[in-house]
């Protein structure tokens, strides 16, 4: 599963990481982390989090706690990258298995220039709901302003038409009522300003005195002053000229207050340039409201997350560029819609009531929601709404921001789908089905209920992928998890725990369902031949049962014991089921603690080599030596190696083993070479895992250096297991192994594999005869057909040919007179340590 994890991480495009929790080591990044933080990849690989986050320990602890609170599912960090830059990043972090280790697997997301962008224009990086929040004051205040502004030129209008009058009135001498005029204009909130047709004041309100125009009106000539404040001089000048109403909005101040300036010229009978009026307004306060209308209109529009403002009846009022973006609704297809339009039938309900819900009580709701876009395409969604309230604390608006997390959820989901599950057969791994066993002994113990674990290995598979290979064994397990869900109910977890090992959990109300029926049916399932690519595949299952509460309560108990009770199922012939027994965890823990002894044993080199003579019935000499292994157990005495060889194939020591025997019986070997002209080979046992390890030609290599033995003295004695492998590797082995003299013999022959075409292929010197053949020859015809046939062919394919097992005269008077005079067996002489052997060969063998 690893690998397949491996090539979606290394060829991924988003920033990645492992890293490991406790010491923050970064223990894989991919190519495009490498790329982000500027370093080599193996550089990046040597380097923790802590020397690439610039937060202390205490700031990572705060932004932790801040995430939980805000349920953010990700962190923000800075980042330092290899040229000194710093970047701020969203990290996703979620805990994952691999390589047999827990690790953070972490998306890191560069959101600096994000930030960066909405810092230059607004404060906006603070909180975005803030901001638009602010935004729709604004739109509601725009309404007020546009108002204002109507209000403001009515004012003016009304200012200057009463002051015509009231000019008209002094010219008409009409004292009665200038009192009255006078007031309305001195009292006027704007500058009132009245001159010559040169400019010179000849009039000025008391607005006009007291505030900043009084700085103007010192200089008693209007137009200089403006000549000195106004860019464009040619529509003043020429608005002067034809003596036109002009109206300039002025920054003074150094740019911290604007005015707007009216300039209307007043015209009597007596005069064609009787001379002008100016009012003046300060619209600093609005001039500032429309710079920010700007800055957060431009915030709404190019904000990246979607935005979307609703009416309190859920109407949508205004939507963003954003918004088009990710929905693919343009602003006038959803405007006055409601929010349901993006649902188009996918069943949010519930989910709108518990939002509804949520902003009634906290005017807030924050999650994940999946929507449809305009094209139909579903789509997964960070949404996060806000209820604004009016004065009178009723609803008034809603703001919805949301952003696009389809791609992150898609590779959440991949990632989650190769840590919970069998890529090759789609069932539940072992990661989920440990956690749904867990889950279902918690509910078990609440209800007080029941659950049964069946643990099912295939015996023959091993062949099947031997015999017709990998692919094809693959499909059988394929097959096999399909026949297992076809089987079981849907409510039943089954799981590939690896290998050709299943697993099948059952959770009852009542102890009394019929478990034998279930494993019967599973049984039966297996056993019919799978239809393979070329050929027909046959196994069958061995079920080991358990249950809890009766056998164990934990989920580590309930396996063990139920493995123990599969291996029972082997040994009962294969193809039956085991209910666990407390005779079976004895033997289990027998083999435990076998297991250890025999690290142990590797660790005190508690191995001794026996000697068994191969004798030459012809020749009647010591034609060579087989070298068997033995454990001298501190406490159990001397044990044979069917004691302990099997376990140390399957924990893979036979090849440390191996190693030790190989090494001595050529040093052994090598001085019997010193002592004797006919000195007998040594034949050593050589067990496939062995041979397949890298380094074994050259470990042959060194035992023969170091104990100075003849290659050609040296035998290799291997099972057709060997062959079986048929690849590259095994025939570039034996060639070599043959070339440098050095002899093969096949162990055990006739009980193997089918196939004879591989004695033609590979440099094979010996065949073996297995002892089953030769322990009833005297009056077995089959056995005695069988060996005949195998001496028949050794001689016709120049294989020497030896009998093993042979334990009487009459077994060794059988063979001599059917032509195989090497014989290995009882009847000679049993295997014996060094000594012994020695004198066994001054017996037989020539002294130099
Ligand atoms: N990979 C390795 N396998 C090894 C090594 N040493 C031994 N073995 C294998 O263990 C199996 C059991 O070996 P052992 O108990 O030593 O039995 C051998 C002989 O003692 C026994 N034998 C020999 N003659 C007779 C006989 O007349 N009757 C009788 N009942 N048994 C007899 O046969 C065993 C040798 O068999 P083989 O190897 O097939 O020639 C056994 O499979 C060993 O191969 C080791 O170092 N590495």
């Amino acid at each position: 599963a690893n690998t397949q994890f491996d090539k979606i991480f290394e060829d991924h495009t988003a920033v990645m990481l492992l890293i490991d929790p406790m010491s923050g080591d970064i223990v894989k990044a991919n190519d495009a982390a490498a790329n982000f933080y500027g370093y080599p990849l193996d550089a990046l690989e040597n380097k923790s989090i802590q020397e690439i986050n610039l937060f202390t320990k205490e700031q990572v602890a705060e932004e932790r706690k801040n995430a939980k609170l805000q349920k953010r599912n990700y962190f923000i960090f800075r980042h330092q990258i290899a040229s000194g830059e710093v970047k701020t990043v969203e990290v996703y972090s979620v805990p994952l298995e691999y390589a047999g280790r827990t690790l953070l697997f972490s998306i890191i997301q560069d959101i600096s220039e994000q930030r960066q962008y909405q810092s230059d224009i607004w404060q906006y990086q603070e909180n975005l709901e803030e901001m638009v929040d602010e935004q729709l004051s604004t739109i509601n205040a725009k309404n007020n302003k546009i108002h204002a502004i109507y209000l403001t030129g009515i004012t003016t209008l009304v200012t200057v038409a009463l002051f015509l009058v009231y000019l008209l009135r002094i010219t008409r001498n009409a004292e009665k009522r200038s009192f009255e005029l006078s007031q309305i204009v001195e009292q006027s909130p704007s500058a009132i300003i009245t001159t010559d047709h040169n400019g010179n004041i000849l009039y000025q309100n008391n607005h006009s005195m007291r505030t900043l125009f009084a700085n103007i009106s010192k200089n008693k000539n209007v137009f200089a002053v403006l000549e000195t404040l106004v860019n464009d001089q040619t529509r003043l000048n020429n608005a002067i000229k034809q003596r036109q109403p002009w109206v300039y909005d002025l920054s003074v101040n150094q740019g911290h207050t604007f005015l707007r300036v009216h300039l209307y010229p007043i015209n009597s009978k007596q005069s064609s340039k009787s001379g002008y009026v100016f009012i003046l307004d300060d619209i600093t306060k609005q001039k500032q409201d429309e710079k920010q209308l700007r800055l957060t209109s431009t915030v709404f529009q190019t904000a990246t997350e979607a935005v979307m403002i609703c009416d309190k009846h859920y109407k949508i009022q205004a939507v963003n560029e954003a918004f088009t973006k990710i929905t693919g609704f343009d602003s006038h297809e959803v405007l006055n819609q409601t929010p349901e339009i993006l649902s188009a039938g996918l069943k949010n309900e519930s989910i709108y009531k518990n939002i509804q819900h949520q902003l009634d009580e906290n005017n807030q709701w924050q999650g994940e929601i999946s929507n449809r876009r305009k094209s139909g395409e579903i789509y997964y969604e960070w949404l996060s709404i806000t209820a604004l309230r009016d004065n009178s604390g009723e609803i008034d608006a809603f703001v919805a921001l949301f952003s696009d997390i389809t791609k992150r959820k898609k590779a959440e989901s991949k990632i989650y789908q190769q840590a919970n599950y069998d890529s090759l057969t789609g069932l539940a791994n072992r990661n989920l089905f440990l956690d749904r066993f867990e889950q279902a002994l918690n509910k078990a113990e609440r209800d007080h209920s029941y659950v049964t674990l069946l643990f099912i290995d295939l015996d023959g598979f091993k062949h099947v992928n031997d015999t017709l290979g990998h692919s094809q064994g693959d499909l059988l397990l394929k097959q096999t998890a399909q026949r297992l869900s076809a089987t079981l109910r849907k409510s039943d977890t089954i799981t590939r725990l690896g290998g050709d090992e299943f697993a099948v959990l059952i959770s009852t109300e009542k102890c009394d369902f019929n478990i034998r029926k279930v494993a019967g049916k599973i049984q039966t399932a297996i056993a019919r031949p799978f239809e393979l690519e070329n050929a027909q595949g046959f196994v069958s299952a061995s079920i080991g049962i358990t249950s809890y509460p009766n056998d164990g309560k934990d989920v580590e108990t309930l396996m063990r014991k139920a493995d123990s009770a599969m291996y029972k199922a082997k040994a009962n012939g294969k193809n039956n089921f085991q209910f666990f027994t407390a005779e079976m965890d004895e033997k289990a823990l027998k083999r435990r603690a076998l297991e250890s002894e025999l690290r142990l044993a590797i660790e005190k080199q508690q191995f001794i080599v026996h000697y068994q003579a191969i004798f030459d019935t012809e020749k009647n000499h010591i034609y060579a030596s087989e070298a068997l292994v033995r454990w001298q157990h501190p406490e159990k005495g001397l044990l044979s190696p069917f004691h302990f060889i099997e376990l140390a194939e399957e924990l893979g020591l036979i090849a440390d083993i191996g190693e030790f025997v190989l090494n001595t019986a050529c040093d052994c070997a090598a001085s019997w070479h010193k002592s004797f002209d006919n000195a007998p080979s040594i034949s050593v046992n050589i067990s496939s895992m062995q041979f397949q390890r890298d380094g074994f030609l050259e470990s042959i290599e060194n035992a023969l250096n170091k104990s100075g033995l003849p290659a050609e003295k040296l035998i290799l004695e291997i099972t057709e297991s060997v062959f079986i492998e048929n690849d590259q590797k095994t025939i570039t082995q034996l060639t070599k192994l043959a070339d440098s003299g050095i002899k093969i013999a096949i162990d055990d022959f006739g009980t193997g594999y089918s196939s004879l075409s591989y004695l033609k292929k590979f440099p094979v010197n010996k065949l073996k005869i297995d002892r089953s053949f030769i322990s009833d020859i005297e009056h077995n015809h089959e056995n005695q057909a069988l060996t005949k046939a195998i001496i028949a062919m050794g001689q016709s394919l120049k294989l020497e040919v030896i009998a093993e097992g042979v334990e009487t005269r009459d077994q060794m008077q059988w063979l001599k007179d059917s032509e195989c005079a090497l014989i290995q067996g009882y009847w000679f002489a049993k295997p014996s340590d060094h000594e012994d052997f020695k004198t066994l060969l001054f017996k037989h063998n020539l002294r130099r």
